[in-house]
């Protein structure tokens, strides 16, 4: 396939900064974990990645755009005939519905499109084959998912990553290196994963805990929960009642969940109850 403009030819819908820089596609391959299992990449694009993946590892490569699946069938003929590259066209997001991404143990290792990076990033952390994640992301996601508690930035994202591993930020892109540049920095982000974390209720959890990010954590929960639930809880894990939703460490959330879920619906109940008084009341019973 000739591209005569790569600029117009990028769909937007589908997140298309192709990165066109020798030196940052060496950086990404040497921030790899050193074995041999097989690769996933999501959105090999133009395959500029994924030919430098090929040369190490077999690969295989979830691409949603019908032309690129077309150009990258030809383009990889040698490596699909010889089995060590396998291409799947679709919706990479539907093909986690099913279970695993693959039947087998993989590091994930992309250039992600942005509007479900963190999307599939997360899917990465339910999913037991998946040993690694090496992605370029937004720089403000990256940041996200690599702080350490006490960190203004330290976040739900945060809590999630360091519960299934370790989480670096390896190093930043400038929007230049890709075509068509995106409107923001990039960044590499590397997470080591140690297990699999698959709980939504959980991830509900830590959306309540920080959802005013800037106000005191015993607050945000208590919007959720009873207030003398989370009182007592915060005195039994000896938690200062003024502390924010960023200086609280990951073992800390988890603790707090363990005490305080099966009381998710427990606020709720409570404003129901108030509800039904003061209408008994309003009725003169
Ligand atoms: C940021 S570009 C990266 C392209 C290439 N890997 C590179 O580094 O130049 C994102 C790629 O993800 C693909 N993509 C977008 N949404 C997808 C989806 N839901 N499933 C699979 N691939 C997707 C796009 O078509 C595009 O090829």
């Amino acid at each position: 396939m000739i591209i005569e403009n790569l600029a117009e030819f990028a769909s937007k819908k589908f997140g298309q900064n192709f990165l066109k820089s020798d030196y940052y596609l060496q950086q990404i391959i040497q921030a790899m974990p050193n074995d041999c299992l097989r690769v996933a990449e999501i959105g090999p694009g133009l395959g500029d990645l994924t030919k430098e993946l090929v040369k190490a590892r077999n690969v295989t490569a979830f691409e949603v755009d019908k032309r690129l699946c077309e150009h990258l069938t030809s383009e990889f003929e040698e490596p699909i005939h010889n089995g060590s590259f396998e291409l799947r066209c679709g919706d990479v997001l539907e093909r986690w519905e099913s279970g695993s991404l693959l039947d087998e143990p993989y590091h994930l290792v992309a250039n992600l499109p942005y509007y479900i990076a963190t999307n599939i990033i997360l899917k990465a952390f339910k999913d037991e084959h998946c040993r690694s994640v090496l992605v370029m992301v937004q720089k403000e996601v990256a940041v996200k998912f690599a702080a350490e508690a006490g960190e203004k930035a330290f976040s739900a994202l945060s809590v999630l990553a360091s519960t299934v591993g370790k989480a670096t930020l390896c190093f930043e892109v400038e929007r230049e290196a890709f075509v068509p540049p995106p409107n923001v920095t990039s960044a590499v982000l590397l997470i080591e994963k140690n297990r699999s974390f698959d709980d939504e209720k959980f991830e509900a959890f830590l959306k309540i805990a920080f959802s005013q990010p800037r106000k005191k954590l015993s607050k945000n929960l208590m919007t959720a929960f009873p207030k003398d639930l989370v009182e007592k809880t915060f005195a039994e894990l000896e938690l200062p009642s003024t502390m924010r939703p960023h200086e609280a460490g990951t073992s800390i959330y988890h603790h707090l969940y363990n005490e305080l879920k099966d009381n998710l619906d427990g606020k709720q109940q409570n404003k129901q109850r108030k509800l039904s008084k003061s209408r008994a009341k309003n009725r003169g019973q």
